[in-house]
């Protein structure tokens, strides 16, 4: 492992000077949350018959529908009123191989892993069954109005080399990468830490920067991967600039007395990661159901985020996420979907299953609002990923990535949508029971990534 050479970002910054031609103005009532409601009151922004300029798949102005109108009176006009325009959503923690297999419901972490998910990860190997379950996965994502996802990806490379592929085509921004572990799962799956660098550092190379397509250095877990092998994890996050780094702690009381009898030098699960200097700002560690101070708190001081997955840990009975305690730690926290252990794609239904977690711990849990909801599928996630200057809300300079929610006639959403007396009962509606048939249409960089078969046009009110 002696290779140097590095690689830059491509195309990921927005061209925010590029001549403003076609110029498209969205007409809508849209809501963000450029700033965190865990600590500014009032961050949710919300622009009642409001306005977004676009041009080159970028945002450049913002503000109330008749204001930009008249400063733009060329802009081509998108009238999208009726429905709600929100951030397109951003999941933090989603596996590929794994669309196949949701519903495996009543087991725990590791029989789940043994009977439900690794079989069907083992016929990721024949590269046909690949394509078709990447473009699924990419299809589903988009569908749910999420335009940038943290994507666990596939043990063998031709399959992740699919993968963003497919993402690429599609317009969802994946940061993904090859999974690697070398012990506990079965033969198939494993290799050695040298061909897991290897093969890693090709499709570093190849996707890293490329489009929309960012690289995330993937163990498993530590259950699954040697020292040897989280080594070699470090040697790549060392070599190549700007590379993300995922993978699982603390989510099953089991799972962690595995891991704690192969590591018996680590003081604990997180340390397992840190001793391997794999801990930092670029880490997103899923789940961490049951951290011990120590581990909240290096997580905070490396700056490490933790993806929280309430319909997964609800499935599995993995646990009660103890929100409160990452936030009084100051650890950073965003939303996963965690599919196939969660049950599907939807941020809308994450983001409610999150709630509804927080509300049955009591005093140990912590009151999410609406505007918590949209910040935890959104602007939280792109922080996680250092993503914030390009996505995750509508802040001038950033790409139009964008999701419309809009019921279709006659449902019980749409109802209330008509009667809803404010923003905030607007947004409680939209994520109590919104699906992904209220997904009307989904822009990716400006370029419609998705459009449900309804004519919008009949279903204004
Ligand atoms: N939920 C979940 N936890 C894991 N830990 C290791 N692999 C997995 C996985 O695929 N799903
Ligand atoms: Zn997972």
């Amino acid at each position: 492992m002696t290779q140097t050479q590095t690689t830059q970002p491509q195309t990921n910054q927005p061209q925010t000077n590029q001549p403003h031609t076609n110029q498209t103005l969205y007409r809508a009532t849209f809501m963000h949350t450029p700033a965190s409601p865990f600590e500014t009151p009032d961050a949710l922004q919300v622009q009642e018959d409001g306005g977004l300029l676009v041009a080159g798949g970028v945002i450049q102005a913002s503000g109330p529908f008749s204001e930009l109108r008249a400063g733009h009176p060329g802009a081509e006009v998108s009238d999208l009123r009726g429905g709600l325009l929100l951030p397109g959503f951003i999941d933090t923690h989603v596996h590929y191989p794994q669309g196949r297999v949701i519903g495996g419901l009543g087991m725990p972490l590791l029989e789940w892993l043994d009977r439900n998910a690794l079989p069907e990860e083992v016929r990721l190997a024949d590269p046909d069954y690949a394509r078709a379950v990447a473009q699924e996965f990419t299809r589903s994502l988009l569908q749910n109005g999420t335009t940038t996802a943290l994507v666990f990806g596939s043990h063998f490379a031709p399959a992740v080399d699919t993968l963003f592929a497919e993402a690429e085509r599609s317009g969802l921004r994946a940061v993904a990468g090859l999974v690697v572990s070398d012990r506990l799962l079965r033969p198939e799956l494993h290799t050695t830490p040298q061909r897991a660098y290897e093969e890693s550092r090709a499709l570093i190379e190849r996707w890293h920067g490329v489009g929309r397509q960012l690289y995330a250095v993937t163990p498993r877990f530590s259950l699954s991967a040697s020292e040897g092998m989280l080594d070699a994890c470090a040697a790549l996050m060392r070599e190549f600039q700007g590379l993300r780094f995922t993978s699982h702690i603390n989510e099953n009381v089991a799972e962690i007395g595995v891991v704690q009898g192969l590591f018996p030098q680590a003081r604990d699960y997180l340390d397992t990661y840190e001793r391997a200097g794999l801990v930092t700002r670029r880490s997103v560690l899923a789940h961490n159901v049951h951290p011990n101070d120590r581990e909240l708190g290096a997580m905070a001081a490396h700056g490490c985020s933790a993806a929280h997955c309430p319909c997964s840990n609800s499935a599995l009975g993995s646990g009660f996420f103890p929100l409160k305690r990452h936030l009084q730690a100051g650890v950073h926290v965003s939303l996963g979907t965690d599919v196939g252990g969660g049950t599907g794609f939807s941020m809308l239904k994450e983001g409610l299953q999150a709630y509804f977690m927080q509300q049955l711990q009591g005093e140990q849990g912590v009151s999410l609002t609406p505007a918590h909801l949209l910040y935890l599928a959104t602007h939280a996630g792109a922080q996680a990923l250092n993503l914030a200057h390009l996505t995750g809300d509508f802040s001038v300079g950033k790409f139009f990535d964008a999701v419309l929610i809009d019921p279709a006639p006659q449902t019980a959403l749409r109802a209330v949508y008509a009667a809803a007396d404010s923003p905030a009962r607007l947004l409680a509606a939209t994520f109590a029971s919104g699906t992904p048939g209220d997904v009307a249409r989904v822009w990716a960089g400006g370029d419609t990534a998705y459009q449900a078969r309804r004519d919008l046009a009949a279903i204004h009110p």
